[in-house]
């Protein structure tokens, strides 16, 4: 059985023989490259955070307070990483966390379907922003056999937000992730610097401009100015979703609803019991709000309110497959992967995207071999120790 861990050697050997592409290996060298080889007010909207990025420090930082307890002589030969859930198996307990405006990161546009062909080739799922440059229904094509999840930024036009659920669904996405952390722009001041929001010039609107019921709210419809149409997306993007809205989002699919921005335990509870399918531990990697708490500091406090009800998906700060397995010891079901992907997007397009995810996998599976862990169930159990150094 092929393990994710044989990554290392195609490296080592790939190096002798001169064949693998040389990217960096660390995610701080692969941000350090990306930040050089990205346009610089492209470099600060992917990298920025909220006020002064405390939360995005923190989110990092604070998997250093976690550790993971060897055993031995277990003989952990084959690791089994494998993930059952919604109905589906996965080969990988990692995904990549949703983002958008992919398409200024790739040079050719198209960052959106590089990210889902690196999906396609490593087995990784791929969950699709709202905020895509390339339309949903070429991203999930450009994922073949490999699961997608769709994003929703749920718009206050309801039509509109309905119609892109039903085109999510018919086109074979797996399940709708509704991020709850967005609906309003946090302070963020690289972006303000710049005065910098790519999407508002049009750069991520596919979904929008291939749908009938965006250009029903606008005067002159598909004949309207670029300006009057980018006014009129900004004036639908965000909806504050309450509570009394779970009904009306489960009536609208029959696919797993998992809500994004989950960090309250009691959030999580109640969740469950207004009828969605997933919890996804998130807080949009210290972007929207700072002064926040870490996001993995939260972690096992929610799947603990969980019980079992429902797969527990996590992202923010993940940067290694160390972070990863922590996470997962942690309780989380699948962990996201977020900003390192994207810099491996800007460093090579398709294979730099895999090149990022078969590191981070072959990392995680080579700290559960020489750990002792042959499976999650197992790690899981062990769970991580909390050390109280970092963060
Ligand atoms: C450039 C960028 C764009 C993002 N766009 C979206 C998005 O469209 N939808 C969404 O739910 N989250 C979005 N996110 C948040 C990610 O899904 C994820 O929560 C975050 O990147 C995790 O933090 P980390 O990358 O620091 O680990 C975006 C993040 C970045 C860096
Ligand atoms: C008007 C809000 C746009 C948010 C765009 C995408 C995103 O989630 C991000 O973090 O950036």
């Amino acid at each position: 059985m092929a393990q994710f861990g044989d990554y290392q050697n195609e490296i080592y050997f790939g190096g002798l023989q001169g064949t693998t592409p040389r990217f960096p290996i660390t995610s701080a060298d692969l941000e350090r490259a990306a930040s050089a080889a990205l346009p610089p007010s492209v470099w600060s909207y992917v990298a920025g955070g909220a006020g002064d990025e405390h939360t995005q420090r923190a989110n990092a930082a604070a998997f250093g307070r976690y550790g993971i307890v060897p055993r031995m002589l277990v003989g952990a030969t084959q690791r089994d990483l494998t993930v059952d859930m919604f109905g589906l198996r996965l080969p990988t307990p990692v995904f990549l966390a949703p983002v958008g405006v992919l398409g200024i990161c790739a040079q050719d546009g198209h960052g959106d379907l590089a990210t889902a062909r690196a999906a396609a080739q490593t087995g990784v799922p791929m969950v699709a922003s709202t905020l895509s440059e390339d339309p949903l229904e070429s991203v999930v094509g450009a994922l073949g056999e490999t699961p997608g999840f769709f994003q929703l930024y749920t718009p206050t036009d309801r039509d509109l937000a309905a119609s892109l659920v039903t085109r999510a669904e018919a086109s074979g996405f797996a399940g709708i992730v509704v991020t709850l952390d967005t609906w309003i722009t946090g302070w963020r001041p690289r972006d303000l610097a710049t005065a910098n929001f790519p999407q508002l010039r049009g750069a991520a609107l596919a979904n929008y401009l291939s749908d009938p019921h965006f250009f029903a709210g606008i005067d002159g419809g598909r004949e309207a100015k670029p300006v009057a149409i980018i006014q009129h997306w900004a004036s639908i993007f965000g909806n504050p979703l309450t509570w009394n809205d779970l009904p009306w989002l489960r009536s609208l699919t029959e696919l797993p609803i998992i809500l994004k921005g989950i960090v309250h335990p009691d959030d999580a509870r109640r969740a469950l019991d207004g009828g969605v399918d997933g919890i996804y531990v998130s807080n949009h990697g210290g972007r929207q709000a700072n002064g926040g708490i870490a996001a993995i500091d939260m972690l096992s406090d929610v799947v603990d309110a969980v019980a079992e009800r429902a797969p527990v998906l996590f992202d923010s700060g993940v940067r290694s497959g160390t972070d990863v397995v922590k996470a997962l010891a942690l309780g989380a079901t699948a962990v996201g992967v977020g900003r390192p992907y994207v810099h491996g997007l800007a460093l090579g397009g398709t294979a730099g995207v895999t090149h990022v995810l078969r590191s981070v996998l072959a990392e995680a599976d080579l700290l559960m071999a020489v750990d002792g862990y042959a499976d999650l169930a197992t790690l899981r159990e062990a769970g991580a120790r909390r050390v109280g150094a970092g963060g």
